[in-house]
């Protein structure tokens, strides 16, 4: 899931740009044609704080190069852990601390379970054809997130990928090990997430021509979910995406999306690999229930099962990345930490072992601290993904008028003061002792106070299996490797803008092979 909706400082520079040629003149038009209606979509209730924004772009201006950074900044200086602002032309709730969180969604999850029709996804998802942007009321998200969380993403499943991940670990490890000093960990991490989703989706080992082929179109992908859309804030400006190119690389990105996907459901189709077996693949499953009777009345479209399989690839990808390699940035901080993490993980794995396998998991406690506090300061999905009433509710005694876009702010939540202390600046792995298993998707949300992953009907069913990679991913570069910045250089904290939040500046790190082990694993 790399970005979908927030803009990037770069592209929303550009889009001012055009914009600032092309709409004086509409919105002088607008103004004398429809006073009415430009009143009512800037109204907001009254006693939420709504930061003043500018003429037509409202408050774009204040989202900054750092859209989540920028918005816990303006929520702090208005003291408002709950603002109304206006996007272009879109009314926005902001929510920023733990009890603002529990005050908007548990009273009101139902009306809070939307999402907007973005241009990208739209498109994308086969117009909204798939679990992260279908209406929460239709049949058919109903039954694919049921499907999610039984077949697809359930523990069982997630259990029978374990091959793949081990398999995974194990490259990963041996490419560090062949590779040059410093070692761009950025790009081997999301190389090995990329792998580990294809393989686990499409059965794909990632190697064949054909695979780089399709690499190069899920990456585009990717881009254009999280490229600027000016018709995602400002409908009646649409045309500006036309100008910009922005529609037309859509279409192409879209026709060779669909021409993968047939690619790979004929292969799977001809393929008539065993019903059940452990051998399913993610497109084997959903092949599987498009001929279920009990899911086939709302589940029975080719283009359902190829909507589904972008919210797979894109959700899945770089978020478990991103968790990795924020992590490991701030144990190369903490070497106090680092060393404690390292101490726990070499003395779990058996006498004689090379790698750490899935059954040494459950002995790292102090590990899955460590993840769940790396979660907490660097949410891979800072402002979740956006959700959009799709009825009127109230919080705090104001009026949510229905269609209001709703962006939880998941990580000025984790540094919520109210929430975690006064030292909730500082990394602190040891404030998670009570927790048992990451996996586990209760505790994540159930206090409104860590939401990575989200929060109520619409949080994330990948839990499991992404934390079933991270933890593996990481056990395995502590166990194998000691990990320091290269000789002068500080591992600093700047982030890359976009839905998922990646470093700015690639994680190049000095791995040294533990001694007395393998040079190389095979
Ligand atoms: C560290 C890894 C991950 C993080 C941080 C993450 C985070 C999120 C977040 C914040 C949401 C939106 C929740 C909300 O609106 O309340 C979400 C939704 C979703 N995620 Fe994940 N995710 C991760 C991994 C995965 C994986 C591995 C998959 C599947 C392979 C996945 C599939 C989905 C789907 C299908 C949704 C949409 C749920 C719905 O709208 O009903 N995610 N995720």
């Amino acid at each position: 899931m790399e970005t979908l909706q927030v803009q990037h400082g770069d592209l929303l520079a550009r889009a001012f740009l055009v914009l600032a040629i092309t709409v004086t003149t509409l919105y002088l038009t607008r103004l004398l044609l429809a006073p009415l209606k430009r009143r009512a979509a800037t109204s907001s209730p009254p006693s939420l704080p709504c930061p003043r924004g500018l003429p037509l772009i409202g408050n774009l201006h204040q989202l900054g190069a750092v859209p989540h950074d920028a918005l816990a900044a303006l929520a702090a200086s208005h003291a408002a852990p709950l603002m109304l602002l206006r996007l272009g032309s879109v009314p926005t709730l902001v929510v920023s601390t733990a009890d603002a969180l529990r005050a908007a969604f548990q009273p009101n999850d139902r009306a809070m379970s939307g999402r907007p029709a973005l241009a990208a996804a739209t498109r994308i998802t086969y117009g909204l054809q798939d679990i992260v942007f279908s209406h929460p009321d239709g049949a058919f998200w109903r039954a694919a997130r049921r499907a999610s969380l039984s077949e697809l993403l359930s523990a069982p499943r997630v259990r029978g990928f374990r091959g793949v991940r081990e398999g995974e670990a194990a490259a990963l490890v041996s490419e560090i090990s062949r590779a040059g000093s410093p070692v761009n960990l950025s790009e081997m991490l999301m190389a090995t997430s990329n792998r580990i989703l294809r393989r686990v989706a499409f059965g794909d080992d990632g190697d064949g021509e054909g695979s780089i082929e399709a690499g190069a179109v899920l990456d585009e992908t990717q881009k254009l979910l999280g490229a600027f859309f000016v018709s995602d804030y400002m409908p009646w400006l649409g045309w500006v995406d036309t100008l910009r190119g922005l529609r037309r690389r859509l279409e192409r990105n879209f026709h060779e999306l669909d021409a993968f996907y047939e690619k790979v459901i004929d292969d799977h189709l001809n393929k008539k690999r065993a019903v059940g077996s452990k051998a399913e693949d993610l497109v084997d499953v959903l092949l599987r229930l498009h001929g279920d009777p009990a899911y086939n009345s709302t589940f029975n479209s080719r283009d359902q099962i190829k909507g589904i399989l972008t919210d797979m690839f894109i959700a899945g990808t770089d978020t478990g990345a991103a968790t990795v390699e924020w992590t490991l940035t701030e144990l190369v901080r903490h070497p106090d930490i680092l060393a404690k993490a390292q101490e726990e993980v070499r003395g779990a794995v058996a006498d004689g072992s090379d790698l750490v396998v899935e059954s040494d998991l459950p002995r790292l406690k102090y590990l899955k601290q460590v993840i769940r506090e790396s979660m907490r300061v660097h949410p891979p999905v800072p402002l979740l993904v956006p959700r959009e009433t799709i009825e009127p509710c109230t919080v705090y005694g104001c009026e949510i008028p229905a269609g209001t876009r709703v962006f939880v702010n998941a990580r000025a939540i984790g540094q919520d003061p109210a929430a975690w202390g006064p030292d909730a600046a500082r990394f602190a792995p040891e404030r998670h002792e009570e927790v048992a298993d990451l996996g586990d998707h209760k505790p994540w949300h159930d206090s409104f106070r860590l939401v990575p992953f989200g929060v109520g009907r619409r949080s994330c069913p990948g839990v499991h299996f992404a934390t079933s990679a991270v933890e593996l991913l990481l056990a395995n570069l502590l166990f194998c490797f000691d990990w320091r910045a290269p000789d002068g250089a500080v591992v600093d904290l700047e982030q890359e803008t976009g839905l998922t939040v990646h470093r700015k500046n690639p994680l190049l790190l000095v791995a040294e092979r533990r001694c007395g082990m393998k040079s190389e694993v095979k």
